[in-house]
């Protein structure tokens, strides 16, 4: 039987054990806050905001949220980015992605105080992260990792294949995975688009991580039998639906199910994963800036 590994309710113990963090603050006399920054109006942004605002009311987390005009210079973006830097109130931001077209991300990143960075892009924290020293893990990256851990996955030794070289999910991915460390110690393949057979390198693992943004782009016929499927891939696309769209993973899921011991779903796999783990970084950088020691999942 295949397991199909259930995002939801990972998140969920983990909002749950970081309701007992964020009491243990509360009694010191701080409160976590979190501000989430939309330049734009892209819809799916928009509704990962509004997620993110209602984690954040479960857990007993102050969220707070800025629009920015997405027709304005990058000035008025770094202008919001520094007063939240100096906002004492405020633990952690993160700038949606993606920005407008001309607004250069990475002038946005550099910005951030690397201290809220809860997102872990700021430059300091992807090579603190690279040195084996991480303050914050990124937050898909992070609950990749927790997703295996519930599911009794050992990374020790395996071979994963991931597909896909982001900055925010590829590239931390392979850091994390190939790390010395008890959710390390795996033998990590990256792929990309101009990967030379990418069938070979999905089949030869044990693991494979789908986090490129191309709907179903792996499926069974790329697997071997038993292979644990995680599926990073939450694309929009078109449909009959309510909404006009539904969401698609990296992963064509049924013929992969078939092949898989263990695969994610999407939605209700990495996704929820991702907030859970944003609101980790949160809590986390509460605890480093009051100087309140507090117990992480
Ligand atoms: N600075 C920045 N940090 C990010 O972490 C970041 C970002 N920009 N830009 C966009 C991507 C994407 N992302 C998701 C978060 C939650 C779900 C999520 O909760 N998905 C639900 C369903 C969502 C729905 O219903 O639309 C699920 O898969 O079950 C998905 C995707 C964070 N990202």
């Amino acid at each position: 039987m295949t397991e199909i590994i259930d995002g939801n309710a990972v998140a969920s113990e983990i909002r749950d054990d970081l309701t007992d963090a964020i009491e243990t603050l509360a009694d010191a006399g701080s409160r976590p806050g979190l501000a989430t920054v939309l330049m734009g109006d892209d819809p799916a942004s928009q509704t990962y905001v509004n997620m993110k605002q209602r984690d954040c009311e479960e857990v007993g987390i102050e969220s707070h949220h800025v629009d920015v005009d997405g027709d304005a210079p990058p000035e008025a973006l770094f202008d919001t980015i520094a007063d939240l830097n100096d906002d004492p109130g405020i633990h952690g931001y993160i700038v949606q992605a993606p920005v407008p077209d001309h607004v250069d991300y990475r002038n946005v990143i550099r910005r951030v105080d690397p201290s809220k960075d809860v997102d872990g892009f700021h430059p300091e924290n992807v090579g603190r992260l690279v040195a084996g020293d991480a303050r914050f893990r990124p937050c898909t990256p992070h609950g990749v990792q927790k997703l295996l851990e519930s599911a009794d996955v050992d990374t020790e030794g395996k071979d994963v294949t991931i597909v896909g070289r982001s900055d925010i999910v590829g590239k931390p991915l392979v850091n994390l995975l190939i790390q010395k460390a008890e959710d390390g110690n795996a033998t990590v393949t990256v792929c990309h688009s101009r990967t030379d057979d990418l069938a070979a390198k999905t089949r030869s693992a044990d693991i494979v991580v789908a986090a490129v943004g191309v709907p179903e782009l792996i499926d069974g016929s790329m697997l071997e039998d038993g292979t644990i499927v995680i599926d990073v891939g939450v694309n929009r696309v078109d449909a009959d639906t309510e909404k006009g769209y539904e969401l698609v993973g990296d992963v064509e899921f049924e013929s992969a199910e078939e092949k898989a011991s263990a695969i994610t779903p999407v939605p209700g796999g990495v996704g929820p994963m991702t907030r859970a783990m944003l609101l980790y970084n949160t809590v986390k950088a509460a605890s480093l800036q009051e100087d309140v020691a507090v117990e992480l999942p």
